[in-house]
């Protein structure tokens, strides 16, 4: 479990992190997610004790990266694949981390058949892709055999067959009770993959809730409903404190758009009444859209798990 308390970090005048907490639970896919410089990779780096905070902490497992023992053991790390040296094989650069992180070596055969990269362990890393370099940095994280991974973008540059492949992965490690610590931009690749989602912006948290939970919240979300009898539907349901609208592209067979509830409220507040319903659809909003509504310009709330939405004030220097 990766636990973040009041995490905070300037550089000079400007806050990269400011005052973040949250925490990543153990057994779990957590993607962490925000728009271009919102500070995930700055929070990552302070997790992983490569940048000193300003203020608060970062702990794995209840420790602080720097005190364990052996770090690659207990923590997997995808940062920067563009990193490796361009000269060494595959396998000499996972030879290496292993040398290096005390682990033996016949993890580098195993960790190379996991990525699929087995075929390419002799060739240098200079002709690899984009996609091939994620394998082997992500090939880097699991040589330890770590319980925690934090991986910062690691479904960049991979193809589609690739992305799919890493969600398997991702998963399946949290399947095995790890925790998985992911960031990403795509948000449509985290709605998929992700147990919980982490969502900040201009180094603040916005969002830090259930995946499902946060795609109900979103303001596209409704229940589309049709009925012979739309307008006595209409007239119960905004009875019942739901906001109601006329579906576009209805049949004129009085299709309704239902915000406010779920498809079983509605259904139910149906039979109550004895009518006949032809259609009765759950459309949730994407997490892009969701995305949006809180990471622009009039994102100013923060939702957490608890069911409440907190006036959340942003930087003066952000207004
Ligand atoms: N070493 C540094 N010196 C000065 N400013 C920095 C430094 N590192 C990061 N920043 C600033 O901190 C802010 C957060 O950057 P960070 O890279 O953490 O964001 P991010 O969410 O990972 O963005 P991206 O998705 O683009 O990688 C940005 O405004 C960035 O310019």
């Amino acid at each position: 479990m990766i636990e973040v308390a009041d995490l905070s970090k300037s550089y000079g005048a400007s806050k990269a992190v400011d005052g973040l907490s949250f925490a990543a639970p153990s057994g779990r896919v957590t993607g962490f997610l925000g728009p271009n410089g919102a500070g995930k990779s700055t929070t990552m780096r302070m997790v992983l004790g490569l940048d000193h905070p300003t203020g608060g902490t970062a702990l794995i497992d209840g420790r602080r990266y720097r005190d364990f023992a052996a770090p690659m053991r207990e923590v997997g790390a995808l940062l920067d694949s563009g990193a490796i040296h361009p000269g060494m094989t595959a396998a000499a650069h996972l030879s290496w981390l292993a040398h290096a992180g005390g682990i033996p070596r016949r993890r580098v055969a195993e960790v190379l058949e996991t990525v699929g990269l087995a075929d390419a362990a002799r060739r240098a890393v200079k002709g690899f892709s984009l996609g091939m370099r994620q394998r082997l940095g992500l090939a880097g994280a699991l040589l330890g055999d770590p319980a925690t991974l934090i991986l910062d973008e690691p479904v960049n540059g991979l193809d589609p067959e690739g992305v799919r492949w890493i969600r398997t992965l991702m998963r399946g490690l949290a399947a095995e009770g790890r925790t998985v610590f992911v960031s990403s931009h795509l948000m449509s690749e985290m709605a998929d993959t992700a147990d919980r989602v982490v969502v900040i912006g201009r180094g603040r948290l916005i969002a830090d809730m259930e995946t499902d939970e946060l795609l109900r919240r979103g303001s596209g979300g409704h229940v589309r409903v049709a009925s012979p009898h739309g307008a006595l539907l209409a007239t119960l349901l905004a009875d019942a404190g739901l906001a109601v609208e006329r579906a576009e592209g209805g049949a004129g067979d009085g299709a309704l758009m239902v915000r406010g509830a779920e498809a079983a409220r509605v259904g139910d507040l149906a039979a109550r009444y004895n009518i006949t319903l032809h259609e009765l659809t759950q459309h949730r909003a994407s997490l892009e859209d969701v995305f949006m509504e809180l990471t622009g310009d009039k994102s100013d709330h923060t939702f957490t798990g608890t069911g409440t939405a907190h006036a959340a004030p942003r930087p003066p220097e952000a207004r």
